[in-house]
């Protein structure tokens, strides 16, 4: 069953000579409890359509629809309360909050929505993601591997349908990029959830249950994968 349906969608940046065709009519479903990778070359709009899908961006045209519902009808009320309950994100740089602690850190999208926290799911991500020994520590006080594995316990603290990861290993090494997928694949099977990966790494593509091709703004293949590994 599918989770998120995204309907030509199309983006335009600028006007007139300095236009920019980002996304030329994308349809596609993105399916729930899997981990859809999109690779493509540089510039072929991964980020654009990661962005408007999320409701971070707004497309020129096209729709996004969740739950029946098409995400650009929704008031802005709607839409932060959408991007923080529903959906979980993790991008190339970590974002965290520095003058806070890393429970802190993790707990946050559930203590700015007022809600409680449920410490027993809280605590299993944690352990999970190896981060039991640091949260009481600050994020300077972390490496970059052991901070973005914060990003993805946040990312998943208030149990979002939908992941969005923007090379979430861009800034790692590769043997901390190998171990921050593993957790987070780990995560995504154990917890449930749907991930959606902006990836340039190869490895990581081919372990993805389906892979989308992007080129020029087009969805030029997808294929789905169903060999992949489970843990
Ligand atoms: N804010 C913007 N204003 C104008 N043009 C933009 C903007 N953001 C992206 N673009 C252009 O839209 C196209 C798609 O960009 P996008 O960042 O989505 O590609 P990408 O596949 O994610 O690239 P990369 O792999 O290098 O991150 C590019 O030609 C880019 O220059």
């Amino acid at each position: 069953m599918s989770k998120l349906e995204i309907v030509n969608l199309s983006k335009i940046y600028g006007k007139g000579e300095s236009e920019v065709e980002a996304l030329k009519g994308i349809n596609l479903s993105i399916e729930n409890g899997k981990f859809t990778a999109i690779v493509g070359p540089s510039g072929s709009g991964k980020s654009t359509l990661l962005h408007c899908t999320a409701g971070l961006d707004n497309p020129t045209t096209g729709e996004v629809i969740l739950d029946g519902k098409n995400i650009f009808k929704l008031s802005e009320e709607e839409m932060s309360k959408l991007r923080r309950r529903k959906f979980g994100f993790i991008f190339q740089s970590f974002n965290l909050i520095p003058v806070i602690d890393i429970y802190e850190n993790i707990t946050l999208p559930i203590s700015i929505d007022n809600k409680k926290i449920d410490t027993e799911y809280i605590s299993e991500i944690i352990n999970t993601l190896g981060l039991k020994d640091k949260v009481s520590k600050f994020p300077n006080e972390l490496s970059g591997g052991q901070q973005q594995r914060v990003a993805i316990a946040r990312a998943l603290a208030n149990r979002p349908e939908i992941i969005f990861a923007d090379e979430p290993t861009g800034n790692l090494d590769s043997e901390t990029t190998a171990e921050v997928i593993e957790l987070l694949k780990l995560s995504v099977e154990k917890f449930g959830q749907t991930l959606v990966m902006i990836t340039h790494d190869e490895n990581i593509a081919s372990t993805a249950d389906i892979l989308i091709t992007i080129k020029d703004g087009k969805i030029v293949k997808k294929a789905e994968n169903k060999q992949r590994k489970r843990h």
